[in-house]
């Protein structure tokens, strides 16, 4: 199958972006896994589908945005592929509004094109309670730190570690946020890996390092459910301010400092509000590629 596709990145996360306006490409989760594969196909950590409004919803969103991990898995948020989504569809002239509705699996999310070229998406609320995440919490312990839950979760000596600390958390998409003295030296690879297939998760989940460096400003590492460690995660830029916050390490308005770049996330403290990120959206290249029939 012939298709024509954009790539994008927002702050190192990088995105094959598919315009399916006109119908949807009725693609298999193999053919999402060769897409973002970055030896076989095109290469991305995520695909990232722009769709009209379902019928139901017309008059209420603009856009149905819907994404896949490079494992094929379709997924209920991206936050740097919402950035993305808003700077595609405006710079395609499939919109002329600079605020968006967009519907996700997660729910309504608002991005709006800023003058300096950035993206503010509004994420929505997060979702604290295990059951939301969501998060097995039987058999485990927390101790409260701040105004958050800190579970310990065992590990079966992964990296010398019989287990670690973390802060469980939804944007939409489940989190897993522990605090580390250094992100550059922390063993994200294979502590990220146990992380994501723990028990504890039966969606599994995405794999959070913070190294607080002041009350406004962090940095992150993030190994993503379904794709492994990127240069950013927006959802997870989310979820470690969220934590940062409840621990009562940082303020209300923190920059995150990932590999790829820096993202803004605002958060007001209370679980009611919603959670504000701000950070790049920009077009790589333009391409056509031939997708194999693949089935799953
Ligand atoms: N790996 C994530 C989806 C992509 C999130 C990330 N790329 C972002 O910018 O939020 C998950 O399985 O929930």
């Amino acid at each position: 199958m012939q298709i024509s596709f954009t790539k994008m990145q927002g702050a190192g996360n990088d995105f094959v972006v598919l315009d399916e306006t006109r119908g949807p490409l009725g693609l298999s989760a193999a053919q999402y896994r060769w897409l973002a594969d970055r030896h076989f196909g095109v290469g991305a950590d995520q695909i990232l589908s722009v769709r009209p409004a379902p019928q139901a919803m017309a008059g209420q969103v603009d856009f149905e945005y819907v994404i896949h991990n490079a494992d094929g898995g379709e997924v209920e948020q991206c936050g740097n592929g919402a950035r993305c989504f808003a700077r595609y569809v405006f710079d395609k002239g499939l919109t002329r509004q600079s605020r968006l509705r967009v519907l996700t699996k997660a729910g309504v999310i608002t991005p709006q094109l800023q003058p300096d070229g950035r993206v503010t998406v509004n994420m929505g609320r997060p979702r604290l309670a295990p059951q939301e995440v969501p998060f097995d919490s039987v058999g485990l312990t927390a101790q409260r730190v701040g105004r958050a839950d800190v579970w310990q979760l065992p590990l079966q000596g992964v990296a010398g570690l019989d287990a670690v600390q973390v802060t469980v958390l939804s944007m939409g998409n489940p989190h897993a946020v522990q605090r580390v003295d250094d992100v550059a030296s922390a063993p994200v690879q294979q502590v990220g890996a146990a992380i994501e297939r723990h028990a504890a998760f039966p969606q599994r989940v995405n794999a959070g390092f913070v190294q607080v460096l002041a009350r406004d400003r962090i940095a992150l590492r993030v190994f993503e459910r379904g794709a492994g460690e990127t240069l950013a995660c927006g959802t997870g830029a989310c979820a470690a301010v969220v934590a940062g916050i409840l621990w009562d390490a940082l303020d209300s308005r923190v920059d995150v400092v990932t590999r790829g770049g820096v993202l803004t996330i605002e958060w007001s403290a209370d679980p009611a509000c919603d959670v504000l990120m701000t950070g790049p959206a920009e077009t790589v290249f333009e391409g056509t590629v031939c997708i194999p029939e693949l089935s799953d």
